[in-house]
């Protein structure tokens, strides 16, 4: 095997709708053995309050990312050129069983890790954002959580299950797989259960930009202020697409009005590039709630921002 950079078929020459139902038609891991950069489905859902279906959203993403294009604009980056980048397939995520999901999330995840490879993962409901911590922590050190949603996702147990897709990040603050005070929300609203969720947040160290503070700062404002908190710690990016406004990405399990727009979605990742991202995730993609591919399409193009803020960063490494 050569390592040559193998990257999408040309849509000229071999049209897009057609292929293997790769990521943005990447090869795959096994095709392309020498991936520095991997996408990764969860298909799970088994840690969702309100509507499920998240299980659909690695194929449901995949089948929205075949229009992407090469090369990327708005950063002047070529981000499948940069290092070989390829689709690593799904994680056999047990669906009856959470603790066995999160096991097996965190074992594959660990694998490629040791690989030497980066992972962004297409979820999945935001519970497997724990396992995908787990596996990565213990090679980086306590990371700054970069994490846009419109909820918290600190909350503490639901029906006395602590494990689920609310409480991922509380679990994480509890097994110190966060770096202290360089975690930042952003894009949160809608109603809470009480005025402690917030305050038990900021007790747990974390910060929030609040979808408000996008029109109040601007997304330049909210760009500074991300790369102030996060500081020097390695850096892990999660995605909740509900951080978008409904009707950016309508299929998803629990949806708030008043969300960011697609467009100050992708600003804002652009202006985290450089950082020393070590992993990301785009989750609670449910596509039996879109309609004409909307939130897939908006989610594959934030997974493609992602691939383009942090393939440079990987090949310089
Ligand atoms: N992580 C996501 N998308 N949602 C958490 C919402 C938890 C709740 O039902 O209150
Ligand atoms: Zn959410
Ligand atoms: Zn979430």
């Amino acid at each position: 095997m050569t390592d040559e950079i193998i990257g999408p078929p040309d849509a000229l020459v071999a049209p897009r709708f057609g292929g293997p139902a790769t990521f943005a038609r990447l090869p795959r891991l096994d095709e392309a053995p020498h991936a520095r950069l991997v996408v990764l489905g969860v298909p799970f859902d088994a840690g969702t309050s309100y509507r499920p279906g998240a299980r659909f959203g690695p194929s449901a993403i995949r089948a929205g990312s075949k229009l992407l294009r090469p090369y990327n604009p708005d950063l002047d980056v070529w981000p499948f050129a940069e290092v070989q980048v390829a689709d690593a397939g799904d994680v056999a995520a047990n669906p009856f069983s959470i603790d066995a999901a999160l096991t097996a999330i965190t074992s594959a995840a660990r694998e490629l890790g040791e690989a030497g490879r980066t992972i962004v993962t297409l979820g999945g409901d935001h519970t497997i954002a724990l396992g995908l911590l787990r596996a990565l922590a213990p090679r980086t050190g306590p990371l700054a959580l970069v994490h846009f949603d419109a909820h918290l996702d600190t909350w503490d147990t639901y029906f006395d299950a602590p494990y689920t897709h609310g409480t991922p990040f509380r679990r994480a603050f509890e097994e110190g797989l966060l770096a202290p005070d360089a975690s930042v929300h952003v894009g949160t609203r809608g109603p809470l259960y009480a005025r402690s969720d917030l305050t038990e947040d900021a007790d747990m160290g974390f910060r929030v930009l609040a979808a408000r503070d996008v029109d109040r700062i601007g997304v330049d404002g909210v760009v500074e202020r991300i790369r102030d908190r996060v500081g020097t710690a390695p850096v892990y990016v999660s995605i909740d697409i509900d951080v978008l406004d409904p009707a950016f990405a309508p299929g998803t399990g629990t949806p708030e009005a008043g969300g960011l727009t697609s467009r100050e979605l992708l600003a804002i990742l652009d202006g985290l590039r450089d950082l020393s991202i070590r992993g990301a995730d785009v989750v609670e993609v449910a596509p039996a709630y879109d309609h004409a591919e909307v939130t897939t399409i908006a989610a594959s193009h934030v997974a493609y921002h992602l691939i383009s803020i942090m393939a440079p960063e990987i090949a310089r490494r």
